[in-house]
């Protein structure tokens, strides 16, 4: 029997519902007691649903309240001291928000992926020890059930890896003889429990080790081999390549690898796995199209041909908490475009299908072989996909197009002249507050329940009373607040061509925070404007600057689902141009500074070192296509977050913004020191105040953020600003955490030496 696994399923539920319930408790309406139960109600149905799709191999402790690296932090008692005192999910929701006296823990990129995970602070004087057992508690809960499941646990190393060192010269490794041995007792549990198998997640083998991470790869696998049940060795984002011999070395039962991203690694690793078990991952755990299934079975035959039907598993390549849950809930896809899809529970009957043929052949699962090979027909033959023009212009583009006419200082001296801005000017990232009612106005709008007319009327009311707000709190340059926007992706998405866009297609981004990534299916084009009216109307309510807001190329890519059948970088030329498009309309529109947020930059760069040149290169260059047909006048202003900058500050500086501003308050600003080691020569805004967390910032902690950039930093080039857009937060603290941010900002005015001041 081949088996077929799956690796962990979307824990939002199918309809939003952990992530609406997560929202009620921390606005207290609901108990916790409450939340406990509708989580226990998910688990309950994700079991169902696997085992329904007929998986044989089933994972438990996939399901999180907010984050699984946060759990595994919070299960090896790694809690900061700052949240002391706390227990269950109370310790857990203050370390992942923050509470009034302390700031939350610091968040970042899972890998190359639009999910965020809770970084562990690991210092020397960590009391490390099995704080508590509910991956035990899970598998027993599913046992109860009639479920016999695979537990799953992040690796100790990755775990490691991810942490982040808050003591000077401390090295987190040193910590790896504790953490295993809180492993190794875990382990044990489980075995006693009944688990005869884990999974064990170490996707760090996927990226370049260092020396003594590999050889903490071993001392720990050494030491856990005996501890449990079999470990299945979990690898995926990539390929193990020059550490193949690593992985297929360490003393485990099973190994899973991404035949996805990394396909030619098959024979290799079928070379090396020894008598291991060999998981493959051949359905897409990170897009949504629907599995070349005949391709992915030459494949999976070719590895029970050498090891026998017995030790080898059909899988995702990943996780399935990136892709939607269900395609079944889709009702606004034509019946050709869902055909060519597959959603997480799609993707379990892909799995299942794939794995029955390898172990039958294909008549074992003839019917959905058919069905898969007429899609993926349908999806290759369909003329929507092809557009003459645009190839046509991509392949007319020319270094000049890629840039602006004069060089920074020039363009500085002359954007400063139109501008007249103060020293330590203050704006804002680009949204604000998407209240209830806002959304909801949205939602009544979609259903026709609100005309053209009402619903603009409202988003205007809603604009104006940003505008006047921002005038009042004495914003240097200001922002129309985005108000129209559903998301920054989504909204750019609705308006090109070569895009669809599915009604409940959501993806956990962090915590209870969701995204809906746009499909992208086709050449991409602009058919019409896409944000002009609005910046215009915002420009008229004003006699300050006002920012015209864009989404950049390279975030507009990463953050939707990108077409399968050309190279992504093809497909960011397309929407470069696009963007391009808006960008002149807005300058024509009388901005005088145009914002293109380039916040998913930093994620897409390649996990390993030699791919990495050849991304910023195309990434760069589609920025630059994007931004540069404005005149020197026209300031052009980008924005990151989550952004560890330090090895890719040449491809920064060649973007050649004029202003960029960046995510650092939760990291005390410790990301600006690459912006000064490496001599950034135009204008920076470090955050200096953390909008992922509910806290208001006072104003000595952002003067003290200020300073600290002042010194790395000139203070003629810097801006303050928050470090993130604001539509995740309320209207009472955003006017409070801007009182003190516009103080700060005027403080630090008053106290820099005449000299440093800016000329008008
Ligand atoms: N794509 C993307 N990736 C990103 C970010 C981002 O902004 N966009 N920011 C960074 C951090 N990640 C974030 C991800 C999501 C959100 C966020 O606010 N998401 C919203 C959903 C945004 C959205 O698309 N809203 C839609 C749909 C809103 C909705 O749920 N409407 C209800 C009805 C209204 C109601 O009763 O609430 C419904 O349809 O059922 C809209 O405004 O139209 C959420 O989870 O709550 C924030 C940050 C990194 N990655
Ligand atoms: N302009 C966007 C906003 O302010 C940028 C967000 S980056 C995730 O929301
Ligand atoms: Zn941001």
């Amino acid at each position: 029997m081949v088996a077929s696994a799956n690796l962990g399923y979307p824990r939002i539920g199918a309809r939003r519902e952990f992530k609406r319930a997560l929202e009620a408790h921390w606005k207290g309406e609901i108990d916790a007691d409450a939340l406990e139960a509708l989580g226990a109600e998910l688990r309950q149905q994700n079991w169902a649903a696997q085992v329904k799709a007929g998986l044989t191999r089933i994972p438990s402790n996939d399901f999180s309240f907010y984050d699984h690296v946060l759990d595994m932090t919070a299960l090896l008692g790694a809690v900061p001291p700052r949240f002391a005192g706390r227990q269950g999910l109370d310790a857990l929701f203050a370390m992942a928000r923050g509470t009034t006296h302390a700031p939350a823990m610091e968040m970042t990129k899972w890998f190359d992926t639009n999910y965020h995970y809770i970084v562990p602070e690991l210092t020397p004087d960590l009391d490390l020890h099995l704080a508590h057992d509910l991956p035990v508690q899970r598998f027993a809960e599913a046992k109860a059930q009639g479920i016999h499941t695979r537990p799953v646990l992040l690796g100790p190393v990755t775990w490691l890896a991810l942490g982040k060192s808050k003591t000077e010269g401390f090295d987190p490794l040193s910590l790896l003889p504790q953490v295993v041995a809180v492993y190794a007792e875990l382990l044990s549990r489980l075995k006693a429990a009944g688990a005869d198998w884990v999974q064990i997640d170490e996707p760090i083998l996927v990226r370049d080790l260092t020396e003594p991470e590999a050889a903490a790869l071993q001392s720990a696998y050494a030491a856990l081999a005996e501890a449990g049940p079999h470990i299945l060795l979990a690898t995926y984002f990539g390929a193990l390549g020059d550490n193949t011999d690593l992985a297929c070395g360490l003393p485990v039962a099973g190994l899973h690898v991404d035949l996805v991203r990394a396909p030619a690694q098959l024979d290799a690793v079928l070379d090396r796995v020894g008598e291991r078990t060999l998981s493959l991952g051949l359905i897409d755990g990170r897009n949504i199209w629907r599995s070349d299934l005949s391709a992915a079975l030459t494949l999976a035959t070719r590895a029970v041909e050498r090891l026998g039907p017995d030790r080898v598993e059909v899988a995702p390549s990943c996780s399935l908490l990136h892709v939607p849950v269900d395609l079944a809930l889709e009702s606004g896809l034509d019946e050709e475009q869902a055909s060519w899809l597959a959603f997480a529970r799609q993707k379990l009957d892909e799995v299942a299908a794939l794995a029955a043929a390898a172990a039958g052949g294909r008549a074992a699962a003839a019917e959905a072989f058919d069905r898969a090979d007429a899609a993926i027909a349908s999806r290759r033959a369909s003329p929507r996909i092809h557009d003459a023009s645009v190839k046509a212009r991509v392949a007319r583009v020319a270094d000049a197009d890629l840039r602006r006419a004069s060089p920074y200082a020039e363009r500085a001296a002359r954007q400063q002249a139109r501008l007249g801005l103060p020293v330590f000017p203050t704006t804002t990232i680009g949204s604000f507050p998407q209240t209830p009612d806002i959304r909801q106005a949205r939602a009544a709008y979609r259903r026709g329940e609100m005309d053209d007319a009402d619903y603009n009327g409202f988003l205007q009311d809603r604009t104006r009373d940003c505008i006047r707000r921002q005038e009042a709190l004495g914003l240097d340059v200001l922002v129309h607040g985005e108000f129209e926007r559903n998301d920054m992706v989504e909204y750019f998405g609705e308006r090109l061509a070569g895009f669809f866009f599915t009604r409940n297609g959501w993806v956990q981004s962090y915590g209870s925070r969701c995204v809906k990534p746009p499909v992208i299916f086709g050449d991409v084009s602009r058919p019409d404007a896409m944000t002009v009216d609005w910046a215009r109307f915002a420009a008229a309510q004003t006699d300050r600057p006002m920012k015209g807001m864009l989404t950049g190329p390279v975030t507009i890519l990463q953050w939707s689902f990108v077409r399968d059948d050309q190279p992504r970088a093809q497909t960011c030329r397309q929407i470069a141009l696009a963007i391009r498009d808006e960008v002149v309309d807005l300058e024509q529109a009388g901005l005088p500074i145009i914002q293109i947020d380039e916040a998913a930059l930093r994620e897409g760069l390649p996990l390993r070192q030699a791919e990495r040149a050849a991304y910023l290169d195309w990434a760069v260059a589609c920025f630059r296509l994007a931004s540069s047909p404005v005149s020197d006048e026209t300031q052009i202003h980008t924005h990151m977050c989550y952004s560890e900058f330090n090895d890719i500050m040449p491809a920064i500086a060649a973007m050649d913004a004029d202003v960029i501003s960046i995510e650092t308050s939760r990291s005390d600003m410790e990301l600006l020191s690459a912006f000064h080691d490496f001599a950034y020569p135009n204008q920076i805004g470090p955050g200096v105040w953390d909008i992922h967390s509910p806290r208001v910032p006072d104003e000595a902690s952002m003067v003290a953020l200020l300073q600290a950039a002042a010194a790395l930093i000139p203070p003629e080039r810097l801006w303050v600003n928050p470090d993130c857009g604001l539509k995740t937060r309320g209207w009472p603290e955003v006017e409070r955490s801007l009182t003190h941010l516009v103080a700060a900002a005027k403080q630090l005015r008053d106290s820099v030496q005449p000299e440093a001041r800016r000329s008008a």
